[in-house]
């Protein structure tokens, strides 16, 4: 099958995926991840960190992931090479933010921001890796200022870059946006006043958006990313999908490591069933999402939602070779065969009950990353 496309992770917070899980977002934010974050200052932490979430992602059959790294320019240099290495297809943002009460050692002024963003674009593309990008990345409305959002959206026009930030997660975060932004009309409207919406634009969650603002996705074309095991893991919200897809916006799935507690998309696929079925529950006459749309989501859905379905996200002649190989009836793995099903059937079960056991090999632009080469097993 097509790879898997992650289109929102945080590869800085996987020390402590599966854990801290208690708090709504604002104070997870600062009582968790700002202090974990804020040890990517010290290159050694990042280099164990980092290698460990990219084989892991990558042993969970994502071929492609779009992560976020820390403030730190150098770490996330770093988290570049090691996907660059272990031939993962990544999008690389190192975070963005001059504003943070919380915890006051984990945020940059507007002039480091912007001189560090620079940096990092220019050191990342020197490299000339074949399949990883940086991408420009303000963490989120709240945590910056006016000025540097219009920055960013500048150095994201002038050097045609990617843009991922998060949107619309909980209800308190929208009511601190209309706090800090009084002159925006909504949300979407602070990131599209400073240019930060654009058809290389991937924003996690948008559990809360309006009509209105899944229009200006819409023209716009960006893109959003659903992460619900984060949103329920956070009681963030339940995005509705299929009102996204009725708006015709770009949507993939995304783990949102550590606001979810699982780095694997299979995950993501069954998380993203659930919460399709949650709407159903509450509303009948919801039109339930099948497990094939939900595997488009995960592939093609993730390619398009990054702006990289000229590359991957299926088989399509043209396109790069990013591919699983999966054995539904892997000997000591999760799936009992009894009768023989059909490749579609085969196809549900793994979905829903499968693992990294099921599978055997994974290919990213034709190179076999799993398993391991020797040197860099553990
Ligand atoms: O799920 C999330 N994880 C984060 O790290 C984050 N930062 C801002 N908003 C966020 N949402
Ligand atoms: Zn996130």
């Amino acid at each position: 099958m097509p790879g898997m496309i992650d289109t929102h992770i945080h590869a800085s917070q996987y020390s402590y995926a599966g854990t801290a899980l208690d708090l709504p977002l604002l104070q997870w934010l600062n009582t968790y991840t700002f202090p974990v974050e804020s040890r990517f200052k010290d290159l050694e932490f990042a280099q164990k960190v980092y290698s460990q979430v990219v084989k892991r992602t990558l042993r969970n059959g994502t071929t492609t992931a779009c992560y976020f790294a820390t403030i730190h320019t150098d770490a996330s240099l770093l988290l570049g090479q090691i996907a660059n290495d272990c031939g993962q297809r990544a999008l690389v943002g190192k975070v963005c933010m001059d504003r943070n009460s919380s915890v006051k050692h984990y945020k940059e002024t507007i002039q480091e921001s912007q001189d560090e963003t620079y940096r990092f674009i220019k050191e990342f593309l020197k490299k000339k890796y074949p399949l990883v990008k940086p991408v420009v990345t303000p963490r989120f409305a709240p945590s910056c200022t006016e000025e540097l959002l219009a920055q960013l959206g500048e150095i994201a026009k002038n050097n045609n870059l990617h843009i991922q930030s998060h949107i619309s997660e909980n209800m308190e975060e929208i009511k601190l946006v209309q706090e800090l932004f009084p002159d925006s009309e909504s949300y979407t409207d602070v990131y599209y006043k400073h240019s930060l919406l654009t058809d290389k634009t991937v924003m996690a969650h948008g559990c809360h958006l309006t009509d209105k603002e899944l229009a200006l996705f819409k023209e716009t074309g960006a893109s959003l990313s659903h992460c619900p095991n984060s949103n329920f893991s956070l009681c963030s919200g339940v995005l509705d999908v299929r009102n996204v897809l009725n708006h015709k916006v770009k949507l993939g799935l995304g783990t949102d490591v550590a606001g979810g507690y699982s780095s694997s998309m299979l995950d993501a696929v069954r998380r993203a069933l659930d919460a399709s079925k949650v709407l159903t529950i509450q509303n009948p006459e919801h039109e339930t999402l099948t497990f094939e749309e939900v595997f488009r989501l995960a592939t093609l859905g993730g390619s398009q939602a990054l702006s990289l379905d000229d590359k991957t996200g299926n088989f399509e002649v043209g396109k790069d070779f990013d591919a699983l190989r999966v054995n539904v009836a892997t000997p000591g793995g999760p799936i009992d065969l009894i009768q023989c099903d059909g490749p579609k059937i085969l196809l549900e079960k793994f979905l829903n009950v499968g693992d990294d056991r099921n599978i055997v090999e994974v290919y990213v632009a034709g190179r076999k990353v799993v398993p391991f080469p020797e040197t860099t097993s553990e």
